[in-house]
């Protein structure tokens, strides 16, 4: 090595998308942690601007009322991946953008363009200040945000895993009502025009539906490390 300098790992970009349940915050979580970089919920933006108008009284359902309040809130996201945090306006939301309220509405809002485009720049933001690299998770992160990412991730896993996933999260919940729901969303979120939930083509397809979350993880530390290397 030159001068006997220590050689710093270089900044490396992992995005990992996916629909949910199929795994996505806790790989995304794991290795961001185990291997020292900065980690980004990209759902949680849009939660969190979704609570903000379900909060301000916007009518959810008309996307003109969206697009003008879209540049309003404040949403403001913590990358430690040990204890990520959420906050708009100053006011911690990681609560409150979890209800089934926000859930089912959240789709709606994020198909709208101006709040896709504000929500981009942040994330952009956030990756180009991520000094070690970072993990960023969502829909169209592999596809719109960060298409020169060093490493894409698709997660997919049957809607049945995925449900049961989910269900044992949410007390008293039903595995068939949280299926429904969930491909619901899917739905919805691949079929908008602006950014769809989509595999990009140079994305490494991970099937999660019969691995442990440990194997899951494994993998793509694997394939982050071997991106590492090649740097
Ligand atoms: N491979 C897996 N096997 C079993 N359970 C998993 C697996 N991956 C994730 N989970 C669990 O499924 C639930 C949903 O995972 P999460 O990471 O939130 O998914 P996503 O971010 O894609 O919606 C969590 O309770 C998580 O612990
Ligand atoms: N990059 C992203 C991430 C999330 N989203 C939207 O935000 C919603 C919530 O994302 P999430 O990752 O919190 O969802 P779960 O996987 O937790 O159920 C999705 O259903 C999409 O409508 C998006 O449009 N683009």
């Amino acid at each position: 090595m030159e001068n006997g300098a220590a050689r710093t790992a270089p900044a490396v970009i992992v995005a990992i998308d996916g629909p949910s349940g199929t795994g996505k915050s806790s790989t995304s979580k794991a290795v961001a942690a185990q291997l020292g970089l900065s980690y980004l919920d990209t759902g949680a933006q849009y939660r969190a601007i979704t609570w903000w108008m379900v909060t301000n009284g916007i009518d959810v359902d008309d996307p003109s009322a969206i697009a003008a309040a879209a540049g309003k809130p404040d949403i403001v996201s913590g990358t430690d991946p040990a204890s990520p945090t959420i906050t708009v306006d100053g006011v911690d939301v990681a609560g409150p953008i979890r209800t089934q309220e926000v859930t089912s509405r959240v789709s709606a809002v994020s198909a709208v363009p101006e709040v896709r485009t504000r929500i981009t720049e942040l994330q952009r933001a956030i990756a180009a200040g991520a000094v070690t690299g970072i993990v960023v998770e969502g829909r169209d992160i592999g596809t719109t945000v960060l298409p020169d990412a060093d490493l894409k991730i698709f997660l997919t896993a049957s809607p049945e895993a995925r449900a049961a996933r989910r269900s044992g999260e949410l007390k008293d919940a039903d595995v068939a009502a949280t299926r429904e729901a969930l491909l619901k969303r899917d739905a919805a979120d691949s079929t908008r025009r602006t950014s769809p939930l989509a595999k990009a083509d140079d994305a490494v397809e991970v099937d999660t539906s019969d691995l442990t979350l440990q194997q899951v993880i494994e993998c793509v530390v694997t394939l982050v490390e071997e991106k590492r290397a090649a740097k």
